[in-house]
């Protein structure tokens, strides 16, 4: 039997603080919540979920970078980064597969400072303001897609 494809799942600065931070924004759900959501979704599309959470943008630049050639697909909530990573832009230019730029909040309704994205031009899709269920609807489409 052939290895399931992994789907990278990288999120950005401030997202461990799920559930504690701003919940009438975010909601109450945890890190750990979106982690056994996507592990659950991963399941039942047949792909292997590889979940992480990094505060540093170079950690983030170094793991799109890594997933070259390993990862069959990369869903990212850039988070903080949003609107300010080029870097983050130029290394996902880097992937080979598809990306989805996930957001749990409905950005287009926020501050006008969240609205641009560097991270659009790489992705393949945007999902948002759908809470933690987009990372769901968006791993469902990378493991189509993979
Ligand atoms: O940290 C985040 C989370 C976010 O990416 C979201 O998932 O809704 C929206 C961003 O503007 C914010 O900086």
């Amino acid at each position: 039997m052939s290895p399931r494809p992994t789907i990278l799942v990288i999120n950005g600065p401030n997202l461990d603080m799920l559930g504690i931070r701003q919940p009438e924004v975010y909601g109450y759900d945890t890190l750990d919540d979106v982690e056994r959501l996507c592990r659950e979704t991963g399941t039942s599309c047949g792909v292997e979920i590889d979940f992480r959470q990094s505060d540093s943008e170079a950690e983030i630049m170094g793991w799109i970078k890594q997933a070259r050639g390993t990862a069959a697909g990369l869903l990212i909530n850039p988070a903080g980064f949003t609107s300010t990573s080029i870097a983050i832009l130029d290394a996902l230019l880097i992937f080979d597969g598809p990306i989805i730029e996930v957001h749990i909040s409905p950005l287009f309704r926020r501050d006008a400072f969240r609205h641009p994205s560097h991270v659009s031009r790489a992705a393949t899709a945007k999902i948002e303001g759908f809470g933690i269920r987009g990372y769901a609807f968006a791993i469902a489409k990378l493991a189509e897609l993979a």
